[in-house]
């Protein structure tokens, strides 16, 4: 691939939060390995930007970072509140909505731009972010979206999003209209989109009406996926928008290096449980950035943690409606758990953010119990490790039921799949202990979920940018050609 002029800028638009942050970072990094003469810049708020400065000083300095003015404060929302990793999922409409005042700042940056001329500016937005194609085609760029879900789950989601409000049958059973083989259950649904309408609903509904009606106008969709792992997916997505769809990934961060004392000391605590104990035998226990288990299913897992006896690392976080970020209080765990744990050298609670990447790439880590936020999904097939399913929200059901049903990948947690605020979740310590010993023990479902793991690794490793014949480099062609970039 040659170097293009500096007459091609991309404008890359996360969505404020965590995963998308990332996964447009990786984004990022592969563009500018493909086209180093290309001015790349992510835009966002304040804060964001600040922390995007933080991960740039880490490493990421090929590219320019813009700050589009954004204060909490304006639109009702508690100070700080500028990603989705803070919000209260009751508040998730009214921050959906608070983005979509940043169109006439985006707008004078895009203007800006190309103001140049003969300069070729394209857009690439997270799909949340559906308004930035007005922007993009009233400046005359062309516009992607930058999918950081896969491909199954956005194409599941893209339908719901379609039909709003989503009327279950008696049997609780949800048919897509696009999608007849594929059947949903009313509790593998945000709460937000079902029938019988309220105000709050309403909204919900006016704003993914926008999206989708916005999400027709792009000129290709870019999904951090690959093309053998999600067949079906891309050929849902592709049949659904009629456009190029491009599995761009897999975009996963690599195991980064610590950078503090505090941070050495957690990896070096780490390191040193992981390694004394044999290969596959730990479970690694993370539900993202930016969810949480309820505080009784707290008690429920770390009780089934301690009665299976495996070892465990628990990126232990507070519960649904607490401050995820905060400390954890000795009520949400049963009475010196962590001192048994700690003392018996059978597992190891993460207090604060976890190295997840490097603890999947360990060879002791045997399984992930994980939410199934994708880039989870994806940084835990890249290592190869099989994963316990505990979805909690929006796309992370549907990564389940497709690693599933599809792959044998995953064994979901019976009852965990009702969403955040239904009362009537029930995983108890019996369930999880069935589901820990199927994985973490030596039965054939197992060594089945093991073996596949593998197999969708090496589909990994073959379609990485860089190798020669990488789907991944071919999809990024593919990318230039249609945004008309040089590449
Ligand atoms: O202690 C922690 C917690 C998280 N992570 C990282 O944070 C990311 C979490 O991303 P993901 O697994 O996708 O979960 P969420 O943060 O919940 O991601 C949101 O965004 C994803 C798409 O980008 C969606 O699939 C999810 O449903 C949505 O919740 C991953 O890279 C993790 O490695 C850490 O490194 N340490």
């Amino acid at each position: 691939m040659t170097a293009a002029t500096s007459k091609n800028v991309v404008v890359l638009f996360p969505f404020p939060g965590h995963g998308h942050l990332a996964a447009f970072l990786s984004f990022a990094g592969v563009l500018h390995r493909a086209l180093p003469d290309v001015a790349i810049t992510l835009v966002s708020t304040p804060r964001n930007v600040a922390s995007l400065r933080r991960a740039t000083s880490a490493g990421h300095d090929s590219f320019l970072l813009h700050e589009l003015p954004f204060v909490p404060a304006d639109h009702g929302l508690p100070a700080g509140w500028e990603s989705s990793d803070g919000v209260p999922h009751n508040r998730f409409p009214d921050f959906l909505e608070a983005l979509e005042v940043l169109q006439p700042a985006f707008d004078d940056f895009v203007a800006g731009a190309t103001a140049a001329g003969d300069v070729a500016v394209c857009v690439v937005s997270d799909p949340f972010l559906a308004w930035t194609v007005t922007v993009a085609r009233r400046r005359g760029c062309a516009h992607a979206f930058f999918v950081s879900c896969g491909a199954f789950g956005s194409a599941v989601v893209h339908s719901l999003w379609s039909h709003l409000p989503i009327r279950p049958d008696e049997a609780g059973r949800i048919l897509l209209p696009e999608y007849p083989d594929v059947v949903i259950h009313r509790s593998q649904v945000s709460s937000n989109v079902l029938h019988p309408p309220t105000a709050v609903k309403h909204r919900v509904e006016a704003f993914f009406g926008r999206q989708i009606q916005l999400g027709y106008k792009t000129d290709a969709l870019l999904i951090n996926t690959v093309e053998e792992f999600e067949p079906t997916g891309l050929a849902m997505l592709r049949r659904t928008f009629r456009l190029p769809v491009i599995p761009i990934g897999p975009l996963v961060r690599a195991s980064t290096k610590t950078t503090s004392p505090e941070t050495d000391a957690t990896a070096g605590a780490i390191t040193s449980f992981l390694d004394s104990h044999p290969p596959s035998s730990v479970l690694y226990v993370s539900f993202g950035s930016q969810f949480s288990i309820q505080a009784e299913h707290m008690a429920e897992l770390a009780a089934a943690l301690e009665a299976t006896g495996r070892p465990f690392v628990w990126a232990v976080k507070p519960p649904d409606g607490h401050n995820i970020n905060g400390e954890i209080q000795p009520k949400w765990l049963p009475d010196g758990f962590e001192e048994r744990v700690t003392a018996t050298k059978k597992g190891l609670l993460l207090h604060g953010w976890a190295p997840q990447v490097g603890i999947l790439a360990h060879h002791s880590t045997g399984a992930f119990l994980s939410h199934c936020g994708w880039n989870s999904v994806l940084e835990s097939m890249t290592h190869g490790v099989p994963i316990i399913g505990w979805p909690l929200a929006g796309d992370q059901y549907y990564n389940a039921k497709m690693l599933d049903e599809e792959w044998g990948v995953c064994l979901r947690v019976e009852g965990a799949r009702g969403d955040m605020d239904m009362s009537a979740i029930i995983v108890d310590k019996a369930t999880l202990v069935a589901v820990v010993e199927t994985v973490m023990s030596p039965t054939a479902k197992a060594a089945e979920m093991r073996q596949r793991a593998r197999a969708i690794k090496e589909i990994m490793e073959a379609a990485r940018e860089g190798g020669h014949g990488s789907s991944a480099n071919q999809a990024l062609e593919e990318f230039f050609k249609t945004m008309k970039l040089n590449g």
